[in-house]
């Protein structure tokens, strides 16, 4: 099980997450968002274990290759309209492609739109709303339940403490805290982040 911390702006919320083990980063390159953060700072972040991710919304391939490189960025979060082609062209090994659910009429169709991006990323991040993101809203379980679909996905949305048990029933592969996990935009809880490690892993 893959989990992410996403929405990092301070540095002891990075260090904290590396020690506890938390596996990706997620920093935000999206001005709009409370979360944004400057590619200075994050190349400044040296986690030990933790991958450290960008989350991209509006920029293009090049624009995404040179945040990364000055960054030094381990995985790519896109998080926009990109296509299969820009995930393939900036390495389907770092990139983590995201699609909204509440896009589309079925499950069966979300998989198959999946499917699509499948050979073009090395998971896709199903995240609420019908685009961006940061939204503090969660999926249904009970629609995510019935998908099927090969490929390694993650969710995203609202999760937190209050909902990961049921959300675990999804049968995603990995989690995405942000806003749940928050005590205000961008500043992580603690004591949340360990209670819903707690329940993903079952660490003490
Ligand atoms: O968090 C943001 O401000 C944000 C802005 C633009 C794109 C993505 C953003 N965050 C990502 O959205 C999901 C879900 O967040 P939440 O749990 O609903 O707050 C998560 O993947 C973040 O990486």
């Amino acid at each position: 099980m893959i989990i992410k911390v996403c929405g990092m702006t301070r540095a002891e919320d990075v260090e904290f997450c590396d020690a506890l083990g938390i596996d990706l980063l997620g920093f935000i390159f999206h001005l709009e968002s409370p979360r944004n953060v400057t590619q200075d700072w994050v190349s400044a972040q040296k986690p030990n274990r933790a991958l450290k991710t960008g989350v991209f919304v509006r920029q293009g391939v090049e624009e995404i290759q040179a945040i990364a490189a000055k960054a030094g960025l381990d995985l790519l979060q896109l998080h926009g309209g990109h296509t299969v082609e820009q995930c393939l062209a900036l390495g389907p090994e770092r990139v983590i492609k995201t699609m909204w659910p509440e896009r589309y009429p079925t499950v069966e169709r979300l998989a198959a739109d999946m499917l699509l991006f499948a050979p073009a990323c090395r998971a896709i991040l199903l995240d609420s709303g019908k685009s961006g993101g940061g939204h503090g809203k969660s999926l249904a379980p009970k629609d995510l339940q019935r998908l099927q679909c090969p490929h390694p996905w993650y969710l995203a949305g609202g999760l937190g403490p209050h909902n990961l048990t049921v959300m675990k029933t999804t049968g995603a592969a990995g989690f995405d805290l942000n806003s749940g996990v928050e005590s205000a935009p961008g500043i992580k809880d603690h004591e949340k982040i360990r209670h819903a490690l707690q329940l993903l892993r079952g660490k003490p």
